[in-house]
């Protein structure tokens, strides 16, 4: 079992334009999608196509908050939430021929200091019977920084695998209690070292940072050029086969559900790496957030390349 964890939710919006954006006029969309979002949510729908069984969790509230569980219950996704007074966010997705995705999120609404702590307070039970744990995007106001940092350690005491992402001080406090596995991508690499990323050896040596900070699994995601990973058996790179992306928001989402499944089942890591890679690209074939064709996976799969870079042991 899974458990996704996503505090700041969103009804998200996807928004099918013909035509090219052109601001400051009146854009008619062709067609929208609405979806239960927040990042771990994609994630939960990517671990119910893999075939796995998954329970999303976090806060929820309002009308939004209704709506997000009922577009869940229409999805299959079991679910138990915390209800808080404020509204659930939405986060809106144009996808024009022309730019391709622009993405508009709202920051979420604002938690009180008791509606975090009766989370916390409940967040063991929520994941007892779980096997991996993840924890993915931003939090609403209000919400302590270190707030990952604690859920981290809860999931570790409980003996489970846990798996972080998220970005800037989430990432950098959730990065001290030592999660199983952290997926940034380059910009969030970049916001945590406060550095600028030129070349794939910076990118190499940073993730190699954090894996010397305990992290037994750092995941780079690097787009169309698949993603790093650095771990025990060394540092490997998956690079997918050239694909006509449809839509990329959720990739990374996607690729974190896959690991997850790849942690569940004990995969060996490259296999869990071409695994990850193969369902994170069918994503990009879908015009939805977080789900995928597996047959397109399945064929996919076949042409996704996994390299040794090396062995850190040796360095
Ligand atoms: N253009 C692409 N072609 C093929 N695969 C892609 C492409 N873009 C993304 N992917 C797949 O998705 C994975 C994650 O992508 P990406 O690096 O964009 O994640 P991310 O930045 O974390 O995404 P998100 O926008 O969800 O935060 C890649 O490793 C790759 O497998
Ligand atoms: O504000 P966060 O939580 O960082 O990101 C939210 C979000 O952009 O992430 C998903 C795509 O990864 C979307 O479902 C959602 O709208």
């Amino acid at each position: 079992m899974i458990t996704t964890v996503t505090l700041n939710a969103s009804i998200d919006k996807a928004y099918r334009m013909t035509q090219k954006v052109e601001y400051g006029t009146v854009m008619r969309v062709a067609e929208t999608h609405n979806s239960a979002g927040g990042k771990g949510l994609n994630v939960a729908r990517v671990v119910k196509l893999c075939g796995s069984d998954t329970k999303a969790a976090g806060l929820v509230g309002g009308y939004n908050g209704q709506y997000l569980e009922s577009l869940l219950d229409a999805d299959g996704i079991s679910y138990e939430f915390e209800h808080i007074e404020g509204e659930t966010r939405s986060c809106i997705n144009i996808l024009d021929p022309e730019y391709g995705s622009t993405e508009y999120l709202e920051p979420g609404c604002q938690v009180t200091p008791e509606e975090e702590a009766a989370f916390l307070e409940r967040f063991p039970d929520l994941i007892r019977d779980s096997d991996v744990v993840t924890i993915s995007g931003s939090a609403p106001r209000g919400m302590g920084s270190d707030i990952y940092k604690k859920m981290i350690r809860i999931v570790k005491d409980e003996g489970k695998k846990v798996i972080l992402d998220t970005s800037g001080e989430y990432l950098e406090k959730g990065i001290e209690s030592m999660p199983t596995m952290v997926k940034p991508n380059q910009d969030e690499i970049e916001l945590l070292f406060h550095i600028k990323v030129r070349s794939r050896e910076d990118v190499i040596e940073y993730a190699k940072k954090i894996y010397e900070k305990g992290i037994p699994y750092v995941v780079i995601s690097l787009g169309g050029d698949g993603a790093l990973l650095v771990c025990e058996k060394g540092i490997y790179q998956g690079r997918p086969p050239k694909i006509e992306v449809v839509n990329t928001v959720g990739c990374g989402d996607s690729m974190v559900g896959a690991f997850a499944v790849g942690l569940e089942r004990h995969m060996e890591p490259e296999e869990a790496l071409k695994f990850a890679v193969a369902v994170a690209s069918a994503n990009a074939l879908s015009p939805l957030t977080g789900t995928f064709d597996t047959a397109k996976r399945d064929e996919i799969i076949k042409n996704v390349e996994i390299i040794k870079l090396s062995d850190p042991e040796r360095e």
